[in-house]
C-alpha cells in the first residue's frame, strides 16, 4: 500500500481499486500455474477463467524449467500433498515469478507442517489460509486438540489476527485469513474484507479457489500484494453474495458464484465491495 496515499481510508477508493484490478485481470488474462490439490482443481480453474485469467494445472517437476518462467504467477496449495509433488512446489516457487501459498490443513501432520514452513521460507507474496491454518503456521504446531477439523477451520478469523500479523512480520509475506471477515495484513497494516456468505464454507475448495484468484491479482499488482489480496477476497465474497440470491444450497451456489464473478460490472463492484483499513 502506498504510504503517500492516505486515500485507502476512503471506502470509495477501495471500490475503484477493486474494479481497476478486476478490469486489468480481464484485459491482460494473466497465466497462473496452479500446483493445487485434486479436490480444488476444477473450482480453482473455473474461478480463474470466470475472472478473466488463464489457469494451467501443471505440476510435473520436469515441466517447471520450461513452463514456470513463462507464467505471470504461481499458485501452490498443499491440500493433497504427497512426496512426489513437493519438489515441483519448491521448484515452481523458486522460479522467480510472484507466487502465493495455500497451507491447507497445515496442522494435519509433521510432514505437512514442515513442507509449509519450507515453502514459506521461499517467500510467497501472499499466504492465504483459514484461521486454524494461520494459527498453526504462526505457532508451528501440529494439531493436538480434539476439535481439529482438517481442511476446515475450527476458529474464527478474528482469533487468528494477531497470529497473522506475527507471521507476516516473521516471513515478509502478506498473510490473509479468511472467514466471516477476511483479514489481510503485512504485519503493520490490516485490511478487513467483509463480503461473502456463510454458505461458501459448505462448498469444498472455495478457499483454494480464492487463493488461486489472489495469484492472478498479484500478477497484475506484484508491488502491492496487500491491496491485491484484499481486493480479491472482497470480489470473491461479493460474487458469493450475488450468487446466493439465486441459490438453494451449496451446489447451486457453486454455479451461481462462478456466473456472478464472470458478470461483475463496475457499478456493482464499486458500490458493494466492503473493504476497510483497520485502525
Ligand atoms: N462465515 C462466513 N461469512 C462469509 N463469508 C465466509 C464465511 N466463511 C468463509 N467465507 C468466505 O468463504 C471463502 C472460503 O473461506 P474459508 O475460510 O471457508 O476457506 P478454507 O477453509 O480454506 O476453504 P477450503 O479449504 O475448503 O478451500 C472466502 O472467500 C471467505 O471469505
Ligand atoms: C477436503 C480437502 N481435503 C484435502 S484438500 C481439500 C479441499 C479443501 O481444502
Ligand atoms: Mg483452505
Amino acid at each position: 500500500m502506498d504510504d503517500a496515499a492516505k486515500e485507502e481510508r476512503d471506502p470509495a477508493w477501495w471500490g475503484r481499486r477493486a474494479w481497476s484490478l478486476l478490469s486489468a485481470v480481464r484485459a491482460r488474462a494473466p497465466l497462473v500455474q496452479c500446483i493445487t490439490n485434486l479436490v480444488s482443481m476444477d473450482i480453482a480453474a473455473n474461478a480463474l477463467l470466470a475472472a478473466g485469467a488463464s489457469p494451467a494445472m501443471v505440476h510435473s517437476l520436469r515441466e517447471v524449467p520450461d513452463f514456470t518462467p513463462r507464467c505471470d504467477a504461481v499458485y501452490v496449495n498443499v491440500g493433497t500433498l504427497s512426496e512426489d509433488w513437493l519438489p515441483s512446489m519448491r521448484a515452481a516457487a523458486s522460479a522467480g515469478r510472484p507466487w502465493v501459498l495455500d497451507p491447507v490443513a497445515a496442522a494435519a501432520s509433521g510432514f505437512r507442517m514442515e513442507a509449509c514452513l519450507e515453502l514459506l521460507a521461499l517467500r510467497p507474496a501472499v499466504v492465504r489460509g483459514n484461521a486454524s491454518e494461520i494459527l498453526a503456521l504462526a505457532n508451528r504446531s501440529v494439531a493436538a486438540s480434539s476439535n481439529f477439523k482438517g481442511a476446515d477451520s475450527s476458529h474464527e478469523s478474528v482469533d487468528a489476527l494477531e497470529a497473522a500479523k506475527a507471521l507476516a512480520l516473521s516471513t515478509g509475506s502478506v498473510v490473509a485469513v479468511s472467514g466471516a471477515v477476511d483479514f489481510i495484513t503485512n504485519g503493520e497494516q490490516v485490511v478487513g474484507a467483509s463480503n461473502g456468505v456463510p454458505m461458501m464454507q459448505k462448498i469444498t475448495a472455495t478457499g483454494c479457489a480464492v487463493t488461486a484468484l489472489i495469484a492472478a491479482f498479484v500478477a497484475i499488482e506484484p508491488s502491492d500484494a496487500l491491496v491485491a489480496a484484499a481486493c480479491t477476497l472482497a470480489i470473491f465474497g461479493l460474487a458469493g453474495e450475488i450468487g446466493m440470491e439465486s441459490s438453494k444450497g451449496p451446489a447451486s451456489l457453486r454455479m451461481h458464484l462462478i456466473d456472478a464473478l464472470y458478470c461483475l460490472d463496475e457499478e456493482t463492484v464499486t458500490s458493494r465491495v466492503k473493504l476497510s483499513l483497520r485502525p
